[in-house]
């Protein structure tokens, strides 16, 4: 870094009492750059690119030397803030964290009787949801299977390794039928995790079993 204008330095060294003029001083921490005002400690050094740059120098007034800790690309956002909010920058700036942006939601209104506990008093009642006619749901399903369920009342999906008939959860599915349809005849398990990991499938779709994935292909 050789560009030191954006940093504004006040008051440093010859303020309070002698023992600020006699003995090197730290102050120990403004947001991520100490100050050290002991000329004897100075080097003349420059490093750019790393993640900790140095800068020290002199001029009349002031000697001074920048231990600056931040990685470059932050440095372009933090001067930019330090410039328009002055001071109040360097208490704000400690709160600071970095947070990845999360999807938005975007729930369906569900249509009158088909209320995720309306769901519930189906899969109690209905006898086969899955549409197996009698079938073993211990029955082991290749991929190329599940491709071939893709409309009417037999949509298969896979979810972590189970083979499920979703048609009946369809106009149930919070998240709306078309992007349910998104995981017809597929495996839809990083989609799934992608929009609601927290969402227990195992238990919602319990009834809806049609056999497991076979991985030996
Ligand atoms: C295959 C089994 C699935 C089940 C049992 C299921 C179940 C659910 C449930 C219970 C909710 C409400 C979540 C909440 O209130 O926190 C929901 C919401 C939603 N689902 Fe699904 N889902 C499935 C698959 C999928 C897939 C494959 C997608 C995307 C392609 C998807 C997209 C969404 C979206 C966008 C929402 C609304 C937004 C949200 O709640 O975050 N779902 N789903």
């Amino acid at each position: 870094m050789s560009d030191t204008s954006d940093f504004t330095f006040c008051q440093v060294g010859l303020q309070g009492d002698g023992d600020s003029l006699e003995s090197p001083k730290i102050i120990p921490r403004i947001g991520n750059i100490t100050i050290n005002d002991n000329p004897s400690s100075l080097q003349k050094n420059s490093s750019s690119g790393n993640s900790t740059s140095k800068e020290s120098g002199t001029d009349d007034s002031l000697t001074f030397k920048v231990i600056d800790k931040l990685p470059p690309k932050l440095k372009v956002v933090e001067c930019l803030e330090r410039r328009d909010f002055g001071d109040s920058f360097l208490d704000a700036q400690d709160e600071k964290t970095v947070t990845k942006k999360p999807i938005a939601r975007q729930k369906v209104p569900f249509e009158k009787g088909f209320s995720q506990m309306d769901w519930l008093k189906v899969t109690r009642t209905h006898s086969d949801l899955a549409g197996l006619r009698g079938q073993s749901n211990r029955r082991f399903i290749s991929l190329d299977e599940v491709k071939q369920h893709k409309t009417g009342d037999s949509i298969w999906t896979v979810l972590n390794g189970r083979v499920y008939n979703i048609s009946p959860y369809l106009k149930f599915h919070p998240g709306g039928v078309d992007m349910l349809m998104k995981a017809a005849g597929k495996d839809c398990t990083s989609l799934f995790n992608k929009y609601h990991a927290w969402v227990n499938a195992e238990f919602l779709l319990e009834k809806c079993l049609v056999g497991i994935l076979d991985n030996s292909q």
